[in-house]
């Protein structure tokens, strides 16, 4: 079938692209984007030509952008392998949505350790900012640039493979030419807000999580029978029930009959029930195919820096403040520097589990080191403390005053239909066995929060504060989301 050749500025929608790209030397990327994009986003000098196909619009971006002499002629300035990390030093691990919040930090903190490590990501999650009109507080550079600076940097190399892991061709070739020891899966919609925004929002949402991950467990089961699984699950499957959560199975005596069972799960989102049905698919293949899998049942995220990230200002991690994808502290930390009232939704006796980024990092990295064994489904609850959002205001407050900040708080009306006084007692233990020797919230880390906000205030667009998605109101119409 002929293709047309289009230049790349008059790309509006781009549905799939499938090439390799062989750079000169250390960098391999493959292209391949399932998203409609409203304008063509990479760079010129990344895209030479565009192929599109009648039906399938197939854009292949006919050549890379070469290494600059900048990364060919790098120091390195990394520091020094410690035996750890060179026992490391052979094991491949597949980021799968590597350009993300988790998934950034986590791939350095890996290649740093030693790892060789391949990001896979569509970057739909840059896009889902153009859709909303928000924006990370911090400048995130391109993925592109990003590995450049970390090959600059460090004298590592992160193999990129850009495309969607819903098209199960793409997932295969990444599959094949990178032949990963582990995958660590983040490349999921996260926002509980974002799916219930409207239908096609929630649709979008348990379409991609959901057939993302099957993908993935026939790619293992295709191609890589012995790779570990290491899935980002949430706390939020568990709901907020009136008794201990377990990590992950509860025993049970019913009728004088006793049994281990999965911990029942009641999700309160869409988004939360796209991880339910992900867990249940893969523990239902680790039961029939033998998959090795480690479910992370991550919890509340916070915090933005990691030693990596660190490194340079190119490598800064983005920090979201909005409604739709901002967690709870870190918004609240946004609000506090530019003197808004901390929006506590509701009575705010919400209590979850939390944790430093520095930890999901840890803790990801140890799951690889002790990966779960053929056929075995574990389930490890990825966090490090509980709090109520009224003890994260609090918490705010003080620190903010030795700043000389004044800080208010506000209740608004909850948009999310959940209870907001409840009993929270949640087991985390396992990655503690394991040694994670855990970051807790003290005021140190506070202070350097808020310092962050305050650093980067001027950026703060105070429409992106207030949340705006009800769970009630969801419908068919697809909404803008406006600001
Ligand atoms: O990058 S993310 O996880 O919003």
């Amino acid at each position: 079938m002929a293709h047309s050749i289009l230049p790349c500025c008059s790309i509006n929608s781009c549905l799939t692209t499938k090439t390799y790209l062989k750079n000169n030397n250390t960098c391999s990327a493959v292209f391949y984007d399932a998203v409609p994009l409203q304008t063509c986003k990479y760079p010129k000098t990344v895209l030479r030509s565009c192929t599109l196909r009648p039906r399938r619009q197939s854009i292949i971006y006919a050549a890379a952008t070469p290494m600059s002499q900048e990364i060919e002629k790098s120091t390195l300035t990394g520091s020094p392998q410690s035996s750890s990390e060179s026992s490391a030093k052979s094991k491949k691990v597949m980021i799968i949505g590597g350009d993300g919040y988790c998934g950034w930090a986590t791939a350095l903190h890996l290649s740093n350790k030693g790892y060789e490590v391949a990001i896979v990501d569509n970057l739909v999650r840059r896009l889902f900012d153009h859709q909303l009109g928000i924006d990370s507080l911090t400048p995130i550079s391109s993925i592109q640039n990003r590995v450049r600076r970390w090959k600059s940097v460090t004298g590592k190399s992160i193999q990129l493979f850009i495309g969607d892991i819903c098209d199960f061709e793409f997932l295969s070739e990444a599959f094949k030419s990178f032949e990963p020891d582990s995958v660590v899966h983040f490349g999921e919609q996260r926002s509980a807000p974002y799916s219930m925004i409207d239908r096609s929002r929630a649709v979008y949402t348990q379409h991609n999580n959901v057939i993302g991950t099957l993908n993935v467990l026939f790619a293992i089961k295709e191609f890589s029978q012995e790779c570990h699984l290491v899935k980002l699950g949430t706390m939020g499957e568990y709901g907020t029930p009136n008794i201990d959560i377990e990590e992950g199975y509860i025993t049970i005596t019913h009728n004088g009959r006793t049994d281990t069972l999965p911990y029942p799960k009641q999700a309160s989102s869409f988004y939360h029930l796209s991880k339910v049905h992900d867990s249940h698919n893969i523990a239902f293949t680790c039961k029939a195919w033998g998959i090795r899998a480690t479910d992370l049942n991550q919890g509340v995220v916070y915090g933005v820096r990691t030693d990596e990230t660190d490194m340079h200002e190119e490598l800064c991690n983005r920090f979201d403040y909005d409604g739709v994808f901002g967690t709870a502290l870190n918004r609240f930390c946004v609000q506090a520097a530019v003197g808004h009232p901390l929006t506590v939704y509701g009575k705010g006796g919400q209590t979850r589990g939390y944790l430093d980024i520095r930890d999901t990092v840890q803790c990801v990295e140890l799951a690889i080191a002790n990966p779960a064994k053929p056929g075995e489904f574990r389930v490890f609850n990825q966090f490090t403390e509980q709090f109520s959002v009224n003890d994260l205001a609090r918490l705010v407050t003080n620190a903010g005053k030795k700043l000389g900040l004044e800080v208010q708080t506000i209740s608004v009306p909850n948009p999310r239909v959940e209870a907001e006084e409840h009993y929270y007692n949640a087991k985390h233990t396992k990655l503690i066995e394991l040694g994670l020797r855990p970051h807790l919230l003290s005021e140190s880390l506070l202070d350097s929060l808020l310092n962050f906000a305050i650093k980067f205030k001027d950026q703060v667009d105070a429409a992106q504060i207030m949340p705006t998605v009800s769970w009630k109101k969801i419908g068919v119409k697809t909404r803008t989301v406006s600001v």
